[in-house]
């Protein structure tokens, strides 16, 4: 079931907008040699457009696998995933989706790599054209001096950079970003944080981001989705983030909201869906 707590936090305005990407009572079921696995089951969210949502939840309950499905990677078993009320079938530049281990292509330098992905999609637009996007993306993510390295001459930082303007280069709808800030240390993540959020604000584009750390889904969401445990796992609450915009850690970290949240979303994770093993 899904629920927002409106003890804690007042309705956001998202709600009276129209609904965006709605996951529709969707269920994803696995075949596996010792029979069906249903990995997860009635899910529902709905998603507004230029949203940030985090979703949080045990190893192995099914983030990746319902992020995949709006990516269209993978389909339902039963409901539907919908963007703009057309149902998501099959992978599309209107969604792109950045992983925690970059997927940059090793042989390829960075202008290489964004510039691929530009051509595949506007691949009858004139060279300057994508010249110019690859450029303005190396830019906005403070890579052009770096524009003509190959991913092992860039720090995890710098790669994520680029995976992330590759993907802001396509100019999606929707950013998928599955765990993007993982493999960083302290400092690149909280950098990239910052950077992404200035993108964000910039691009107005709708963001749908795994992660596994409840102070980044605080500082950068909107709302933060909590997923039960699998097998069969589902929504189980949904958090209204309500901190007011442009985001300043620390200004956020000495609200009594913040710690309210943070401990309704620990009680969550830790003790009324604790994961046994
Ligand atoms: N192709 C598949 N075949 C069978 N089971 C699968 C398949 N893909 C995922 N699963 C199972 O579905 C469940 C959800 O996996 P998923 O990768 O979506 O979890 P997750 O929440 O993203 O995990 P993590 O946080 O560790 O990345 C897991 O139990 C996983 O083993």
């Amino acid at each position: 079931m899904q629920t927002t707590t409106s003890a804690l936090n007042p309705q956001p305005s998202a709600l009276k907008r129209d609904p965006f990407l709605v996951i529709d009572n969707v269920s994803k079921v696995f075949p596996t040699p010792n029979g069906s696995f249903i990995a997860l089951e009635d899910v529902n969210l709905t998603v507004y457009e230029g949203e940030f949502v985090c979703l949080i939840g045990h190893s192995g309950c099914g983030k990746s696998t319902l992020l995949n499905m709006v990516a269209g990677f993978n389909k339902p078993t039963s409901g539907e995933i919908t963007l703009q009320a057309k149902r998501i079938t099959e992978p599309g530049p209107d969604r792109m989706m950045v992983f925690q281990n970059y997927s940059l292509l090793p042989w390829m330098t960075a202008y290489e790599n964004i510039y691929l992905a530009v051509d595949a999609v506007y691949a009858d637009k004139p060279n300057s054209f994508k010249k110019e996007i690859v450029e303005e993306h190396l830019q906005l993510v403070g890579l052009t001096e770096a524009a003509h390295k190959k991913p092992s001459q860039l720090s995890g930082g710098m790669k994520q950079r680029v995976a992330i303007a590759r993907a802001l280069a396509i100019r999606p709808q929707v950013l998928i970003l599955d765990e993007p800030f993982g493999a960083l240390d302290a400092i690149t993540k909280e950098e990239l944080q910052e950077e992404l959020l200035a993108i964000w604000r910039e691009h107005r584009v709708t963001v749908l981001m795994i992660t596994h750390d409840i102070d980044e889904a605080l500082f950068l969401a909107d709302r933060l989705v909590m997923m039960t445990n699998g097998p069969a796992a589902n929504i189980g609450e949904v958090l209204d983030i309500p901190f007011s915009r442009p985001r300043n850690r620390a200004e956020i970290i000495e609200d009594p909201d913040y710690y309210n949240l943070r401990n309704y979303a620990l009680d969550f994770l830790f003790n009324r869906f604790a994961h046994l093993d």
